[in-house]
């Protein structure tokens, strides 16, 4: 049906593409929305929690105003699309590679599909398997496109569960409805704040290993205040509700009232002899969209999503601006650092960073074991992020968007690679290990807590960009020497051997054990 009168005008509908990837990737949907600003109501002034959400609020208001990605890390493009029958899906998916290489381009995606085995980036986010383009045929006389951009962070933290088993707090799951419930909190328990909570969790009851996630994704295109169908899967989303709230994890891992922001479940029948709950897990950067499209013209006839209240944080946050002194100490730090400065922080201290930054994530750590470093890392601070960078028609680069990653990953390298080179600072997400907690105190170091998928709000303290080393390894894997100013982050780690990752990954295990008795008979 591509020629001929009637045929689906592939210009028109690479151009609705891209609107549909752009509008994805640089503004949530209404009903995601609307659960931040609840979740933001719930927490006290004052707190860590709250402070996090007005970061967050201000990001969502900077991505709307700067059509820039809410979190540098623009996933892994996932489409569902339905079509009438006879409409050219081999020429749609060529129209959606186009469009994607073109928001790669003008900065709406980050350049984001690696070669696993090279590890060379396409550069285009184009890839075998990438995008992902899944098409079902309907009899409707429309196409209907649904676009997901889940990132790496919040799909590293997701969990496939086979019952029976046991679970760290609740003990044995079993194979019925409590088995169920029981996994589900663990899901949320075991992401901590490592997935950029509060999140939003899909569930997949029963089929095998790759359907039960295939399903666990599908619930994450339901809109976030749809009823479930199924009296007891209602019940069971209602009481998830409730009580993983009552987890304490809270935004980011800090502690706080709200821990999950959304749960929807979906079942499937299974083999008799397995019994799978998968859970996907995303963060409260939500990034999905849908629209209705014309099979002739190619234009969009419809966006999907669009039900019920907008909110508008500019305004929101006008009414929070005076409410909101932070917890703990506020210390306005120059990098480079000092030991003796950097053994002044204590957990729960925010710090405001001028000065320079220089950015290394999982590529970098690795090469640094058995490398020398480009430059004099000593007194430095090391950013675990992978940023969205632009190059001008003059060859300067420009920042356009910056969060933290999820520094876990980088347990294995962290305390080694600051001890060799006189690293004082990190600054990441989620929290790390023992290990890393042991070689701060050793050594003289700190980490620091950004806040996850704040990247707009942290791309604005990167004042310029002075140089870059290993742009070998790809865009996000490069290490950006970055100049910023009142960059702001918590310490969560410091020198003294506390860890607020430690304190509330205990505290919440002892929540979650409160739960362990049956609820579902
Ligand atoms: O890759 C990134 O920039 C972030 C990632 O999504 C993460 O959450 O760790
Ligand atoms: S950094 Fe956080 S907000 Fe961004 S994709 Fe990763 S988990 Fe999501």
């Amino acid at each position: 049906m591509d020629k001929g009168e009637g045929a689906l005008r592939m210009e028109k509908f690479q151009e609705s593409m891209y609107q549909l990837i752009v509008e994805t990737s640089t503004k949530l949907p209404k009903d995601v929305r609307r659960a931040i600003a609840k979740a933001k109501l719930r927490e006290n002034a004052g707190t860590r929690a709250a402070m996090a959400l007005t970061t967050i609020a201000e990001n969502i208001q900077m991505a709307d105003e700067n059509v820039s990605p809410i979190c540098q890390d623009t996933g892994m493009p996932t489409f569902k699309i339905k079509v009438p029958v006879g409409v050219n899906q081999l020429k749609m998916k060529e129209a959606i590679h186009r469009a994607i290489a073109q928001a790669t381009k003008d900065g709406k995606l980050r350049p984001n599909s690696v070669d696993s085995l090279t590890g060379e980036n396409s550069g285009n986010n184009l890839g075998d398997g990438v995008p992902v383009i899944k098409f079902e045929q309907w009899e409707k006389d429309y196409i209907d496109v649904r676009l997901i951009l889940k990132g790496g962070g919040c799909e590293n933290k997701n969990i496939q569960y086979s019952l029976p088993c046991e679970l760290e707090g609740l003990g044995r799951a079993g194979r019925d409805l409590d088995g169920i419930r029981k996994c589900i909190l663990h899901a949320v328990y075991q992401a901590q704040g490592q997935g950029c909570s509060a999140g939003f969790i899909g569930v997949g009851i029963g089929g095998d290993r790759s359907s039960g996630y295939e399903l666990a994704k599908e619930q994450l295109f339901r809109s976030v205040d749809d009823v479930n169908p199924n009296e007891e899967l209602r019940k069971l989303e209602d009481y998830i509700m409730e009580n993983a709230n009552k987890l304490g994890i809270g935004t980011m891992g800090f502690g706080g009232e709200t821990t999950l922001l959304g749960c929807k479940i979906g079942v499937m029948h299974r083999l008799p002899a397995s019994f799978f709950v998968s859970v996907a897990y995303n963060c409260w950067a939500f990034r999905r969209l849908g629209v209705k499209v014309s099979p002739e013209t190619g234009e969009i006839q419809e966006w999907l999503y669009q039900e019920g209240e907008n909110v508008d944080f500019a305004k929101e946050l006008e009414k929070a601006a005076q409410s909101v002194p932070a917890e703990g100490r506020e210390i306005v730090l120059e990098a480079p650092l000092t030991e003796e400065q950097v053994r002044q922080l204590k957990v729960g201290d925010v710090v405001r960073i001028n000065g320079m930054m220089y950015t290394g994530r999982d590529a970098i750590h690795k090469h640094l074991m058995d490398h020398d470093a480009p430059i004099d890392l000593n007194g430095q601070i090391i950013y675990h992020c992978g940023p969205v960078m632009l190059k001008d028609e003059n060859g300067n680069w420009h920042v356009k968007a910056a969060g933290p990653t999820t520094s876990i990953r980088e347990e294995p390298y962290q305390g080694e690679i600051m001890k060799k080179f006189g690293i004082r600072a990190v600054i990441g997400k989620g929290g790390m290990g023992a290990k890393t907690l042991a070689a701060l105190k050793e050594h003289g170091g700190v980490y620091l807590n950004a806040i996850g998928g704040a990247a707009q709000y942290y791309a604005d303290c990167i004042k310029s960009v002075e140089g870059v080393d290993f742009l070998e390894f790809g865009i996000p894997e490069a290490m950006w020497h970055l100049r910023v100013e009142n960059f702001t982050a918590v310490v969560t780690m410091d020198s003294h051997g506390n860890s607020l990752h430690e304190d509330v990954e205990k505290s919440s295990l002892e929540k979650l054990a409160q739960l362990k008795e049956p609820v579902f008979k």
